[in-house]
């Protein structure tokens, strides 16, 4: 079994991206910019902006944190977006997921000036990335994709299940799998909450992606021998025993599934710390289209 370390990767990708401002430096040109847009106060997107605040400091950027209350109007969050879109030093931008339930998503999603987005979730950038067209891919599944390539995983002519349909992982996820790209040539199955008979599709899968948001859901007894894993699911589970009250757990129950396993990553420590360099590596990338 070889772990899939998302932490020492991403930290190598960190130092790669740290070169790359440097060199714009040195060129004359600008240093990159990553806004984020918070509203509210839920602990576990607190703790995931505040991550990329602290990572754009470690590799150079500049960043702004745009704090609102629980109460913002969808208007005042829209006013927001477009002064984000309208200043010239951001680069990129973001706003944290998910939003509080009176902000209609989508309205919000769409507002972004698309060469900004780079959490890829504008209809513009999907719609790229369906067509195999530049664009933002998003983080998660970006950060997925170069973990597979750089532990040399072997993706082509193999079955992928990825359990799980939403925007932000299972559907981009399926879709850049099946492309023909690197981590890409796969067979892809896509499952969700309707799918019947599960089991009998993971215990056929040569990688498994866990994007359902259900703790320790994959278990041993539905997979085959040398399987690889990648769990998306990252879930604060009560624990009286942890000094922060809480646990993270994956989607992947990891003590019967790691060892049938060929490669897996860990929660925490693998996919979430991919998801952090790579929304870096797409603001790189907007810094640099722009100049
Ligand atoms: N617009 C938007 N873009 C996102 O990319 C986005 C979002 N909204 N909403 C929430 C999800 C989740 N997400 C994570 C990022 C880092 C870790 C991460 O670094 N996790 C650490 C542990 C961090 C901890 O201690 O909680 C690890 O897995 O090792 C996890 C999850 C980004 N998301």
């Amino acid at each position: 079994m070889i772990l899939l370390d998302g932490k020492k990767t991403s930290a190598d990708l960190k130092v790669e991206i740290a070169e790359s401002v440097k060199k714009l430096k040195t060129e004359g040109k600008k240093t990159p910019h990553l806004a984020a847009i918070l509203v509210g106060t839920d602990g576990a997107s607190m703790t995931y902006v505040n991550a990329k605040v602290k990572a754009c400091e470690l590799v150079g950027f500049n960043s702004t944190l745009i704090d609102l209350p629980e109460e913002t109007s969808e208007e005042t969050l829209l006013k927001e977006i477009q002064n984000l879109n309208n200043n010239n030093d951001i680069d990129g931008f973001i706003i944290q997921l998910p939003l509080p339930k009176h902000i209609n998503e989508q309205n919000v999603l769409m507002a972004v000036n698309p060469d900004k987005d780079v959490d890829g979730f504008h209809p513009t950038n999907v719609g790229k990335m369906t067509l195999d067209l530049p664009s933002f891919l998003p983080a998660t599944p970006f950060g997925i994709l170069e973990l597979l390539e750089r532990y040399n995983v072997e993706t082509s002519g193999k079955h992928v299940v990825v359990i799980g349909r939403s925007h932000i992982v299972g559907r981009p996820m399926s879709i850049l799998m099946s492309q023909k790209r690197p981590a890409g040539n796969a067979t892809v199955t896509v499952a969700h909450s309707r799918t019947k008979n599960l089991k009998e599709f993971t215990l056929q899968a040569d990688i498994i992606i866990a994007a359902l948001g259900i703790p320790e859901f994959l278990t041993g007894d539905m997979i085959k021998d040398g399987v690889t894993i990648i769990d998306v699911g990252i879930t604060r589970v009560e624990d009286a025993t942890k000094k922060r009250g809480y646990r993270l757990a994956g989607d992947v129950d990891f003590k019967s599934v790691s060892p049938k396993s060929a490669f897996i990553t860990p929660v925490p420590g693998g996919v979430g710390p991919m998801t952090i360099a790579m929304l870096l590596k797409n603001t790189l990338l907007a810094c640099e289209r722009k100049s």
